[in-house]
């Protein structure tokens, strides 16, 4: 994050040469906000960019509010794969056994769902409906020959360096169904939540100890809206222009992911767990991704509520924490929430 570059990133749950880390060098940007292509690099260096900026400015320029394409990368290293309502709910089981046996403090549990793309269906309709839906989440729609088209709207941030080099992240845990006649604000949560948004934040704040890093501020934990669910949110901010601390941000990512918000506790353990029970391959869900160094700040959120597409299939992903108090019917029924917050725009309906 300190190179300068600016591009954007997009990481999986664990690098592998399957699943490596991508970063996307921003050779051109484009802001739907201005509705302008900007040149990270000379144009009078090379007469060829000049011929090839008119022509991209010119197709922008065309296809602006017409949006319809369904040229998609699909990676051909997935099969399709559901985890089963028994095979989740045993790893329950199993998970709180091995807490209450003190092997783990906590596990993130996770499944993947298959949908079958209905007829018509298009990916950049489905995306600007998603953004519209989402106004609060970070929406994003990456497609990279291999490593295949992903869609998603999360909610969590991971590293945040502003231009007023403010550096942020959030202990994100706890979910419950945000209902029409239920008023954030007064939102009350049960004893397992807040514990285990706690852990999510010991988790942060060992990091913190980590480096050494003293000076920072604390907000919360208070109830925050994402999409169908509402979630506790503690908010931690560095002034790093105060502190001697100029690589915060890089140094932070590498600690911090996976957080105990995707992984668990103790960090290494969990992710054994994880790779060894769950029965499939996370690949980009639960990693990390957003844009560095764009207009002078890196914007990094966890990629969760996020779907992956194939040809005629997504897959959605999602997890819930396990602590000794989790029972399987409801982190059941917490991960198909989670899911309904991507899977409702493909249908185009509430499920
Ligand atoms: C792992 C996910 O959510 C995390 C973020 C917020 C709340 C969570 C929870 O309540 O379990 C998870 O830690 C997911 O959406 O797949």
């Amino acid at each position: 994050m300190e190179s300068g570059v600016s591009g954007f990133a997009f990481y999986p749950f664990q690098v592998s040469e399957k699943y490596p880390a991508q970063f996307i060098k921003a050779d051109i940007t484009y802001s739907s906000l201005s509705a302008k292509l900007k040149f990270n690099f000379k144009l009078s260096e090379n007469p060829e960019y000049v011929a090839l900026v008119q022509r991209l400015q010119e197709y922008f320029d065309k296809i602006k509010g017409s949006a319809t394409t369904n040229n998609w990368h699909v990676s051909r290293k997935v099969k399709p794969h559901q985890t089963s309502e028994d095979s989740f709910k045993n790893l329950v089981q199993e998970s709180v056994a091995a807490i209450e046996a003190g092997q783990i403090e906590k596990v993130v549990l996770s499944r993947v769902r298959a949908t079958d793309l209905v007829a018509g269906f298009d990916l950049m309709d489905t995306y600007l409906r998603l953004q519209e839906v989402y106004s609060n989440a970070f929406v994003s729609l990456i497609s990279i020959p291999e490593t295949g088209t992903w869609m998603g709207a999360s909610p969590e941030i991971l590293v945040q360096v502003s231009k007023e080099r403010i550096f942020k992240t959030v202990a994100l845990a706890g979910t419950q169904a945000l209902t029409a006649d239920c008023n954030p604000a007064k939102a009350s949560w049960q004893q397992k939540e807040i514990e285990e948004q706690s852990l999510v934040k010991r988790y942060i704040l060992n990091c913190f100890k980590r480096i050494h890093l003293r000076d920072y501020t604390e907000t919360g934990p208070r109830t925050v809206v994402a999409g169908n669910l509402m979630h506790l949110r503690t908010d931690f901010s560095v002034d790093m222009k105060k502190e001697e601390f100029p690589k915060l941000g890089t140094q932070l990512l590498e600690l911090l992911h996976p957080t105990s918000a995707v992984c668990g506790m103790p960090k290494e353990t969990a992710t054994q767990f994880i790779l060894e029970k769950e029965g499939y391959d996370r690949a980009y869900f639960s990693g990390f991704l957003g844009p560095v160094h764009i207009d002078g700040e890196s914007n990094i959120y966890v990629n969760l509520r996020c779907s992956q597409i194939l040809e005629q299939v997504a897959l959605t992903y999602a997890g819930a924490g396990i602590t000794a108090e989790s029972e399987p019917e409801k982190e059941w029924l917490e991960t198909r929430m989670k899911m309904d917050t991507i899977r409702q725009v493909f249908r185009n309906e509430a499920s």
